[in-house]
């Protein structure tokens, strides 16, 4: 049996990791395994690694190397965590995948997202998710959701200014085009709970739940 890989993308502050605990608590009471995981991140060496990126200090950090931590940390993770499970039949749902870098370095760094899509072919080896969803919010909303945060501390691209968040928005958009058949657009600007019966009705249509 070959499980599913399903990802959540959007902006900074969108909910994409509120809904994603909702949705794991939820399919916790229905009885359905899955695995939850995080970029950069979900496994020790990634985590080093996001560390190493959003780490507020590093200002000096260059486009280019930006773009090839993220992949090297996706790559760590597919192979250790995200492909066994996978081969395991699991559904692996990740907060974040490889649009966030063809969106923020390709797009909004201005490296160029064929660029961006190059240097992550080799780091994925052809894996790609099955279903995206896109967490869409105008890119302020997201933005004040973070500041009246108490629990998020802020991190190093979250201090990027708005007309950076405003390319990364842009980005998005551009990579929605590109991948249309796998990118479910949800509207990311209503009360948590709706946001949460407008994902689960469209993984309906993917998973058994
Ligand atoms: N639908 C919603 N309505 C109002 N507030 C929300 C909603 N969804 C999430 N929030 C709040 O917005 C803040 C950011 O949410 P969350 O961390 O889930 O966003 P995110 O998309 O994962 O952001 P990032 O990618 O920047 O980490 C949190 O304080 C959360 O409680
Ligand atoms: C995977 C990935 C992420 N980013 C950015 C997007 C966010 O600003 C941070 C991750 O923080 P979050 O709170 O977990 O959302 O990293 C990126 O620029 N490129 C990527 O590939």
């Amino acid at each position: 049996m070959i499980g599913k890989f399903i990802t959540f993308e959007g902006p900074e502050g969108a909910g994409k990791t509120t809904i994603l605990e909702l949705l794991m608590k939820d399919l916790q009471q229905s009885g359905i395994e899955a695995v939850f995981t995080r970029e950069p991140g979900g496994i020790h060496i990634a985590e080093k690694i996001r560390e190493v990126i959003l780490n507020k200090e590093h200002t000096e950090m260059d486009a280019r190397t930006e773009a090839l931590l993220y992949a090297a940390a996706r790559r760590q993770h597919l192979v250790e965590k995200v492909i066994p499970a996978i081969k395991n039949g699991e559904i692996v749902f990740c907060d974040r995948f490889i649009d966030s870098s063809l969106a923020y370095q390709g797009h909004a760094r201005g490296l160029g997202i064929d660029e961006v899509l190059s240097i992550n072919e080799f780091a994925i080896n052809g894996f790609m998710p099955d279903l995206t969803f896109y967490f869409s919010i105008e890119p302020e909303r997201g933005l004040e959701r973070i500041a009246s945060s108490s629990e998020r501390e802020k991190n190093r691209l979250d201090l990027e200014g708005l007309s950076f968040h405003k390319k990364v928005q842009e980005g998005y958009e551009k990579v929605i085009n590109r991948f249309q058949e796998r990118i479910v657009i949800i509207d990311a600007d209503k009360p948590m709970i709706e946001v949460l019966d407008d994902v689960k009705n469209v993984l309906k249509e993917h998973i058994q739940m």
